[in-house]
Formats: C-alpha cells, sequence, structure tokens
C-alpha cells in the first residue's frame, strides 16, 4: 500500500501563509479536506501533485521525494483541478483520447480505458457530443474520467461538487465512494455533505494548518454533548444567535426551531441533540484560534 506523507510543508504568498507547517500521512482510503474558502485547500493540493513548489518542508511516495521522482510520480497521479481546463469544441471521446495520449497511453489501452471511464462516469452515449453543449454536473464528471484515465494511486480533487444541483452531488459522492478501495483519494470542499458518508478520514483546514485529522464518527464523538436543540420566538431567537454558534433554525409555525452549540445546557428546556457531521465540523472550528 502507497503512503504519501506531507512532512512539514509550508508555503507563503508575499505576507500571506496559504500552508502553516502541515504534516500528515495518507494511505489508501478516501479523505475529505474541508475547509472555509481560502483556507489553503487548493494551495495543499497542488503542492501534493508537484506542480507548486513548498517554501519549506517535502512530500514522499514511500520515502522518495515527489521532486526525485518527477514523471515517475506523475504516471500515479490523477488530478481535477477546480478549474479544469477543457476544450468546449472538442467531442467527448477526442477530449479523453487527447488527454490519454498526453498521459502517454497507448493508443489501444486508450480506447479501452476512455469507455469504462464513460460508464463509471455515466457518460456512456455521450462520447460524440461537444463539451459546451454538457450540462455542468456532466462536465465535472468528464473531469473525472480524464482524472481516472491512467487508473492512477494517488487522486486529488479540488472542489469537485462546486456547482453542482443535489442529484449531481449524489451522483458524484456515489462515484467517489466506489473509487477509495486501492488508492489514495483526497477531496477537498467546503461543503461538509460532500464528504460525510463518502470519508474514511476528514481533515479540516484552516488558515494554511490542519486543525483536525480523524475519522468522521470520532469528530461526532468529541462533539458529543455540546449540540442543543430548543423552541424560542424570532426576538430570543436574535439574541441566541449572538450567544451561540448556530448549528441550524428551523421555523415551526410562529417559533423557531434552534440548533446551537454550548459546553452547557443553554436553557432548562433545551434538549441534548446527536451530533451530525456538520455539527462536528462547526464545534471543530468554532473559537478556535489557529496556534
Ligand atoms: N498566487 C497567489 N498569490 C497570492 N495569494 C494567493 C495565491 N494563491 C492563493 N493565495 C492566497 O492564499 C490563501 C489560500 O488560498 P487557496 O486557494 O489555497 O485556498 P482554498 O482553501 O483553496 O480556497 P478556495 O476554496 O476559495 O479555493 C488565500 O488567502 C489566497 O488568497
Amino acid at each position: 500500500m502507497l503512503e504519501l506523507k506531507i512532512q512539514n510543508i509550508s508555503k507563503h504568498y508575499k505576507e500571506k501563509t496559504a500552508a502553516d507547517d502541515i504534516t500528515f500521512t495518507l494511505k489508501n482510503g478516501v479523505y475529505g479536506l474541508l475547509g472555509e474558502n481560502g483556507a489553503g485547500k487548493t494551495t495543499l493540493l497542488r503542492i501534493l501533485c508537484g506542480i507548486l513548489m513548498p517554501d519549506r518542508g517535502d512530500v514522499t511516495l514511500d520515502g522518495i521525494s515527489i521532486r526525485k521522482m518527477g514523471a515517475g510520480y506523475r504516471t500515479l497521479l490523477g488530478y481535477l483541478p477546480q478549474d479544469f481546463g477543457y476544450y468546449p469544441d472538442f467531442t467527448v471521446k477526442r477530449y479523453l483520447l487527447y488527454l490519454a495520449s498526453l498521459k502517454a497511453l497507448p493508443r489501444d489501452k486508450a480506447l479501452v480505458k476512455y469507455k469504462e471511464m464513460l460508464e463509471l462516469t455515466g457518460l456512456l452515449g455521450e462520447e460524440k457530443q461537444k463539451i459546451k453543449h454538457l450540462s455542468g454536473g456532466m462536465i465535472r464528471r468528464l473531469g473525472i474520467a480524464q482524472a481516472l484515465l491512467n487508473d492512477p494511486k494517488i487522486l486529488l480533487l479540488d472542489e469537485p461538487t462546486a456547482g453542482l444541483d443535489p442529484k449531481e452531488r449524489i451522483r458524484f459522492r456515489n462515484i467517489i465512494s466506489s473509487l477509495g478501495h486501492d488508492r489514495i483519494v483526497l477531496l477537498s470542499t467546503h461543503i461538509v455533505s460532500d464528504v460525510a458518508n463518502a470519508a474514511d478520514r476528514i481533515l479540516i483546514m484552516r488558515r494554511g494548518k490542519i486543525m483536525e485529522n480523524n475519522t468522521p464518527d470520532a469528530l461526532i464523538q468529541a462533539a458529543s454533548g455540546h449540540v442543543w436543540e430548543f423552541v424560542t420566538t424570532p426576538a430570543k431567537a436574535d439574541i441566541c444567535q449572538k450567544q451561540f454558534t448556530v448549528c441550524n433554525v428551523k421555523t415551526e409555525g410562529n417559533e423557531l426551531r434552534m440548533r446551537v452549540l454550548s459546553g452547557e445546557r443553554p436553557f432548562a428546556g433545551a434538549l441534548a441533540a446527536a451530533p451530525d457531521l456538520e455539527d462536528a465540523y462547526l464545534y471543530a472550528t468554532e473559537n478556535r484560534e489557529v496556534l
């Protein structure tokens, strides 16, 4: 099993710190990289791809620096950038075969592989369609198809569900879940539900640092006892918004059902609620200064 080690990685853009002494190890499985916009996710993924040099630290695969591996590393890698470049006038088939040739796949293998990828991503039948005529969701699926052409052992996906409707998100999540058995999959997103079911581990990134690296269950467990629900009036809800981190608000007739984070029971009538991963993410990031 491959072991991708990220060791003391730092990256600065002028005075901005995008990666701040990051250390963690990836093995086979699906990892969700969660963080708000600007947390440093894209920077980290680009460093893992070897297309961005860190100021400090190193990334090693089975003990060998990826800088030294060069092209050998790239053959093991599949990458879906946030804004992946595609050619609007290319057909789906031409695009995938073109990408396969860039990845140095022999033609006969490419012809088999591109069909397999179309099947996996639900695009079979769209071969002759020009990319500019595909929906946003189909283009994203085409993005994952190209990233998988060389059967990569390391798959890096940067915000793959951005702009997708709920049905496409579910479709995408199902594809991701099926991929983590025999490879490293790292998926960056700021949407918790994108990784809630698919990820074996969750990395939470904030201001260039990895604040948490744990299983979803362990994160949920840590938030246990800190999530409360109660029904209140709109006027009182305003006060609560200022007092607590609010996980959710739902209208119930003239009143509001609030779900908040609190170290102790906020009111006599508040009931302890079982945390979900969204609550756990808020709990892990709320009021915690990044050291
Ligand atoms: N080329 C650059 N020059 C200057 N600052 C940059 C550059 N690239 C990123 N940054 C800054 O570094 C920080 C991390 O950016 P990055 O794109 O890695 O975050 P992100 O978590 O991927 O955010 P998003 O979800 O918005 O893409 C941000 O504050 C960003 O403005």
